[in-house]
């Protein structure tokens, strides 16, 4: 339950069931605050420290974290330009006993870290000037910058910043739960590093969750490679896609690669078996366990066709790039599938799927995951993962390396990889997607698809 992600609504509710279970506001702040302390007093290392506390119990956090400073000794200093307007914010401020500057200071001091506790989930509207430049001024003046709970003057349920020019931070501490803002772009772009401090909040049924860590298994003593998984990959009129993701998936767990070639491949690797034949026949084998169609498909009539051979084979398919582009809503497109649309091609399939394409990009990828009874992997810099039976997973920002042409084709191949052993599009899906990201954090920086794709296997050794 530490992985599930709430609304602002259901963090409410989930506190108040605490509170009706006979914990108080002000204990819960007090653990949030110890908690968040002890990040604060780690990074500050006996460093100057100035929090700057709101009004409401984000504000009484910070005065808990002030607190937690100065009895290690820390030189603590404390910004309240608003004063206590919830009775557990007033007690924390009571219970401190060091210095507090009130209304809005002219003069700054300089400092190693910033701690914001201006404002958390509790913000409706967009920061006031004289409270949003006193923000900015005092995170300018440290070199550490800590948000707790969520960066001030960030919606939580959106992620969307309710005004311009924000700090960004270092560290972000969430407290009791996760919140959409902290996977949502553009908000977690400023967040740092996430941390979680748990207050004891139960599982809310029903919610996202942060996609987690797989632990994947070597192949069975007595595996060969069809058990193993045969995995066909569809090209069309561009080669180096298909090849590339072949590429990919050829580190990540299937034991067989078919490329089923469209236009003639240059430099096939010796290990990646071409068959010149028709999908519809090629796909007739008995043995693939998956299929994945679209890098490199083109969108032309010889690519609806094969796209069409491919739908009528009923095998669990990858559905990416060109082939997502030319899909329509038919018999046997979508249950069974993964569709790994990025922004361009979710608005595409809205399109084909008669879907307004309004709201958060997690209740439009639940909404196409729903009419089309696909796994959506909707790509980006903000990742996610939906079923059709509402289920949505969160993926950790990954490096913004990623970001280079022929990621997501190297991304296609191994969640068809994947398919091809689980057998599970939505497994397959979770693994395949942890696998790209942790990929890429081996690669470095600067890398291209293809080093991406060869950091695919030690990526898999690594969750073995
Ligand atoms: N309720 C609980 O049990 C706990 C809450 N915690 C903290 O409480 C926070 C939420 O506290 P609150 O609900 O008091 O909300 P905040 O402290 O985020 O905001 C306080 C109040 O400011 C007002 N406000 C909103 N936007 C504003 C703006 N732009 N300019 C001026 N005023 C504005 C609102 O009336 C809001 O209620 C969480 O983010 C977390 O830090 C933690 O202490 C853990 C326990
Ligand atoms: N800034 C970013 N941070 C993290 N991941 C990113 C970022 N930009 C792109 N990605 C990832 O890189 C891949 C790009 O895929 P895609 O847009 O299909 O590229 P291409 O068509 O060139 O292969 C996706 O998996 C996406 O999630
Ligand atoms: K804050």
């Amino acid at each position: 339950m530490l992985s599930q992600v709430l609304t602002v609504a259901q963090m409410r509710a989930a506190e108040q069931d605490l509170i009706a279970a006979g914990t108080s506001v002000e204990a819960l702040m007090e653990k949030a605050g110890h908690g968040a302390g002890a990040y604060v007093h780690r990074i500050s290392a006996g460093r100057s420290v100035a929090v700057l506390c709101g009004p409401g119990n984000n504000g009484g956090d910070g005065y808990v974290i002030a607190r937690h400073l100065a009895d290690r000794g820390v030189a603590v200093q404390v910004f309240a330009p608003l004063p206590p307007g919830t009775a557990a914010a007033a007690a924390a401020r009571a219970a401190f006993g060091g210095t507090i500057h009130e209304g809005i200071p002219g003069d700054l001091p300089h400092g190693e870290v910033f701690v914001d506790c201006l404002f958390g989930s509790g913000l409706t509207r967009a920061l006031p000037d004289d409270l949003h430049a006193l923000l900015v001024r005092l995170a300018a003046r440290h070199h550490r910058r800590v948000a707790v709970d969520l960066p001030s003057g960030v919606e939580s349920d959106s992620g969307l910043p309710l005004n311009s020019a924000l700090p960004t931070y270092d560290l972000t501490i969430s407290l009791g739960a996760w919140k959409h803002a902290h996977f949502a772009m553009p908000a977690a772009a400023m967040m740092g590093a996430l941390r979680l401090i748990d207050i004891g909040c139960g599982a809310v049924p029903g919610v996202p969750h942060v996609l987690a860590r797989p632990y994947l298994r070597a192949p069975a003593a007595d595996a060969h490679k069809y058990r193993r998984g045969l995995l066909a990959i569809v090209g069309g009129a561009m080669p180096g896609a298909a090849l590339l993701a072949a590429r990919a998936a050829a580190h990540a767990g299937a034991g067989y690669l078919r490329l089923i070639a469209g236009a003639e491949p240059d430099g096939i690797p010796a290990d990646l078996v071409v068959v010149r034949a028709d999908p519809g026949e090629a796909l007739e084998d008995g043995r693939v366990a998956a299929v994945l169609i679209g890098p490199g498909l083109g969108r032309d009539e010889a690519a609806r066709v094969r796209f069409a051979s491919v739908v009528r084979c009923g095998l669990p398919t990858v559905v990416d790039a060109d082939a997502l582009m030319i899909l329509h809503p038919a018999p046997g497109v979508g249950p069974g599938m993964i569709f790994t649309p990025h922004e361009g091609e979710l608005a595409a399939l809205e399109r084909a799927y008669g879907l307004p394409g309004i709201g958060h990009k997690r209740e439009r990828a639940v909404a196409l995951a729903a009419a089309s009874g696909a796994v959506i992997v909707a790509k980006g810099a903000d990742s996610l993962i939906a079923g059709p039976d509402g289920r949505l997973l969160l993926a950790p920002r990954a490096s913004s390396w990623l970001s280079v042409a022929g990621s997501g084709d190297v991304l296609a191949g191994i969640i068809a990889s994947r398919l091809a052993v689980t057998r599970d599009p939505w497994t397959a899906a979770a693994e395949g997607l942890w696998l790209h990201g942790e990929a890429a954090a081996r690669a470095g920086a600067a890398f291209s698809a293809t080093g991406l794709a060869d950091c695919v296997a030690p990526a898999l050794g690594s969750l073995l």
